[in-house]
């Protein structure tokens, strides 16, 4: 499978602006060869969290049919990243995926909102467990930034089958540390890709770090996207590895669930 993630620098409360961006990234050649896009979180609207309000998407009811005419018009499945979208009682962070024949086949709200930007005060956090999804064969999950520090959630997303994590974000530069590291972590414990789509802008006078990555289940580095800036980065993905790395060291055959609580 062959990924373009867009690095993006997103246009904080300008929805139309970013989608814009999108319908012009998807008509630039690095793209044309892919199977499947990765777009960042809360592409619509950035983060100006308070904002929102006017600037998030009504229940997907904008974005979803024009992700469904892009996938379809392009002939490619859209890991969507996540977007402000506003139900009845608040505003979630709602990532959709889109197969290229233009339906909706998954969708998830961030679980883990992020207390040192507030996010409780502006976001609801999603309520449902964590599934997984298929794109051509291959058994994927997604999460959004944050819950990249919840090891609980990649892990039962990887017992559910999960060959590939995709991690959208708008990770700020201040942690990239953590970022890096984390990433690594995640791959190797769960023996699976880690494919990140982060963003490269700034809002509110925070720096995004870009740094997208690609990591296979052995920790070994495919490619990764440039720092603080806006770039596609193509990468290509082979599920064998998953198998063979899983076989050589067989950790899911391992633990011992009924001593760790
Ligand atoms: N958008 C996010 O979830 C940012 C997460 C973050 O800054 C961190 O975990 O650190």
């Amino acid at each position: 499978m062959k990924f373009a993630i867009y690095q993006m620098d997103v246009i904080p409360a300008n929805p139309e602006a970013n989608k814009a961006k999108i319908i012009d990234w998807m008509e630039t050649e690095l793209v044309q060869d892919v199977d499947t896009v990765v777009l960042p979180e809360m592409w619509n609207a950035g983060y100006a969290l308070d904002q929102l309000e006017e600037y998030a998407d009504k229940d997907g009811r904008d974005i979803v049919p024009f992700l469904k005419n892009l996938a379809k018009q392009h002939d490619k499945h859209i890991i969507a990243g996540s977007i402000a979208n506003k139900r009845e009682d608040g505003i979630y962070n709602t990532s959709y995926i889109i197969t290229k024949q233009g339906e909706l086949i998954h969708q998830y709200d961030k679980m883990h909102l992020v207390p040192m930007l507030d996010e409780h005060v502006f976001l609801q956090a999603g309520k449902e467990k964590g599934k997984i999804f298929e794109l051509d064969g291959m058994k994927i999950g997604v999460v959004i930034c944050y819950d990249l520090r919840f090891p609980e959630l990649m892990r039962s997303l990887a017992l559910l089958g999960a060959e590939v994590i995709i991690v959208v974000a708008q990770w700020p530069t201040s942690r990239r540390v953590h970022w890096h590291y984390l990433q690594y972590a995640r791959a190797i414990e769960n023996q699976c890709y880690i494919i990140s789509a982060n963003s490269s802008g700034e809002c509110n006078g925070t720096q995004f770090a870009g740094e997208s990555y690609v990591i296979e289940p052995t920790g070994k580095l495919v490619t990764e996207g440039p720092k603080e800036k806006e770039a596609t980065i193509i990468a290509e993905i082979d599920r064998d590895i998953v198998t063979q790395f899983r076989k050589d060291i067989p950790i899911f055959k391992s633990r011992v669930p009924h001593l760790y609580e």
